[in-house]
């Protein structure tokens, strides 16, 4: 069933972008402050906000006995300063989570926060009640420079809808599959970076390799990171100017890759092609186009990291996959994606990776849209939600005592010869980690990130011995205390990469050559 074109709101352009405006009933009260008060005498402003922080002071009390338990915080603060320097914000809800159990309240300055901390807990909001839990929280700066039509914090809407049933039509299981022999592509370049390249940092050539799924995927992508910083720090100044920018760059980069496509596939010709796709307007399209393409790069980046860091201080594991990759795949030949079924043991490497360090330890927030009740507790409308990935993820009644330590073996058994792996059957259909999200919002790039990430891991592990350079080592405890993000950060590490064999370097590029 189609959607009807929706009704174009007052405040909107003829793109349907919203347009800035002041939306007092949903404004943090110092924000309604700031910008109400060019409009109005600042006497009168002060007396508005008192009477508004009364309101919501009475109502805080009346209802604190019904909210979830949590930190206490301080008078109109709420918890604030609790968590403002935090840099990993995950790890103080994972310490809060023994003392306040499976759903946790927090107050921001008048923002009622809800993190859930079970899977249990998730599942019955997020999953089974998603009607009513799939919004994202409303962002003012967001609105000003496109997040309105920037895919993971659209807000539920018809928008979204169609959005969503776009981007599902060309990434869904089936049609990530067209994307698989540029995939083996970018992982041969990969790993022959890896090895020969000596010109680059580590982080650089692994960002490279977060181009997915096309070759001009990339050339955005680095225009994306050139561009953001600033367009987001004169977010107010030049936000029509920032948004503006912003269409023009993924217009660009949609219409160069259509009409010069090398045949390829490629996802702005799924997109063009796609009748799905043809329920979303011009300028919905593009942004489609390149929010998919900023929501794959940090995400893979991350994870790529995190693998080869693994793999370089754990030579044990390292050691065991390349023997399934000896017995399967050979060395006279590059393991493909026809493979899959035979490498559980890299199936597993790939499912420990993203469990053991989760990119979006929150995942991203979602939002409550009418007030619900769970176990008792009350979730006012407008709450919005974390759920605590890290936690679930890292559960020691689901993961065992061991469920800290990086160790692929939790998602395999002894085959029935007893000579090999298999997964084990409850992690056949199912990912074993929450990494992906929820409910109507789960990523809808899993199927493309999954086959990406395996055939990455199957390639280097193939290719290339990986050993921890002298004394770089690095504390991953350390590391985190720098991150200021709701994004786990890129282990700071490097390694030593060398062909597993002489044949390595020819069969590397006659794949590339092939592919
Ligand atoms: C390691 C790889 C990845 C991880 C861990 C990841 C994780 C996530 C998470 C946690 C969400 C939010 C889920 C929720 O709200 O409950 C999300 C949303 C999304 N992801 Fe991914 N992602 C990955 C790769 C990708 C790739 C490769 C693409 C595109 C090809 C992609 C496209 C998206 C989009 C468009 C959304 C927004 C979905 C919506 O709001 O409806 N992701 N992802």
């Amino acid at each position: 069933m189609g959607f009807r074109p929706q009704r174009r709101m007052p405040d909107e352009d003829e793109s349907g972008v919203r347009l800035p405006s002041i939306g007092v009933e949903v404004l943090p009260l110092w924000v309604t402050c700031v910008d109400v008060g060019k409009f109005l005498p600042m006497k009168l402003v002060f007396i508005a906000a008192l009477i508004l922080l009364t309101f919501r002071l009475v109502l805080g009390f009346k209802n604190r006995g019904r909210l979830p338990p949590g930190p206490r915080g301080l008078p109109i603060l709420g918890n604030a300063l609790q968590l403002a320097s935090v840099s990993q914000i995950w790890l103080i809800f994972d310490k809060w989570k023994s003392q306040y159990g499976p759903i946790m309240y927090l107050n921001l300055a008048g923002q009622h926060i809800v993190v859930l901390n079970t899977k249990a807990a998730a599942i019955e909001l997020l999953e089974r009640r998603s009607a009513i839990y799939s919004d994202r929280p409303k962002s003012i700066v967001g609105e000003y420079v496109g997040t309105a039509l920037t895919m993971p914090f659209v807000r539920y809407d018809k928008r979204w809808q169609r959005m969503r049933r776009a981007a599902h039509a060309v990434l869904n299981v089936r049609a990530s599959a067209q994307y698989q022999p540029v995939q083996i592509e970018e992982a041969v370049i990969f790993a022959h970076k890896l090895l020969y390249d000596t010109s680059s940092p580590l982080s650089t050539k692994i960002a490279r390799s977060a181009s997915t799924m096309i070759s001009t995927h990339y050339r955005l992508l680095q225009t994306l990171c050139i561009h953001s910083p600033t367009l987001w720090l004169q977010w107010k100044r030049n936000a029509k100017r920032t948004f503006q920018q912003t269409t023009n760059l993924y217009e660009n980069y949609y219409n160069t890759t259509v009409n010069h496509n090398n045949q390829q596939p490629n996802l702005c010709v799924s997109l063009a092609e796609n009748e799905v796709a043809g329920e979303l307007t011009a300028v919905e399209k593009v942004w489609v186009t390149g929010a998919i393409s900023a929501a794959s790069l940090d995400t893979t980046t991350v994870t790529i990291s995190y693998f080869l860091y693994a793999m370089s201080i754990y030579p044990n594991v390292q050691a065991r996959a390349q023997r399934e990759l000896d017995e399967v795949v050979g060395r006279s030949r590059m393991p493909t994606f026809d493979d899959m079924t035979q490498l559980p043991y890299i199936k597993a490497i790939v499912k420990e990776v993203l469990r053991w360090q989760p990119v979006t330890p929150l995942a991203v927030p979602h939002a409550a849209m009418e007030d619900d009740w769970y176990e008792g507790y009350l979730i006012p409308k407008g709450t919005i939600i974390f759920p605590n990935v890290w936690s679930m993820n890292r559960d020691q009644e689901t993961y065992g005592p061991d469920a800290d330590q990086f160790s692929p073996e939790r998602f395999v058994q002894k085959s029935e010869t007893g000579d090999a792996f298999v997964l084990r059957p409850e992690f056949e259909n199912n990912d074993g980690h929450y990494t992906y999200g929820f409910g109507r919002r789960i990523c809808v790039g899993r199927y493309v990130a999954e086959n990406s990430l395996f055939i990455t891991a199957c390639t280097i592990l193939w290719a290339l011995h990986i050993e921890p350079k002298a004394n770089a080592t690095p504390n991953l405890e350390e590391k985190h205390r720098e991150a200021q993000d709701i994004l786990n950060s890129t282990p700071d590490f490097d390694c030593h990469f060398s062909p597993r064999f002489p044949e390595v370097e020819r069969i590397l590029q006659d794949t590339g050559l092939a592919a």
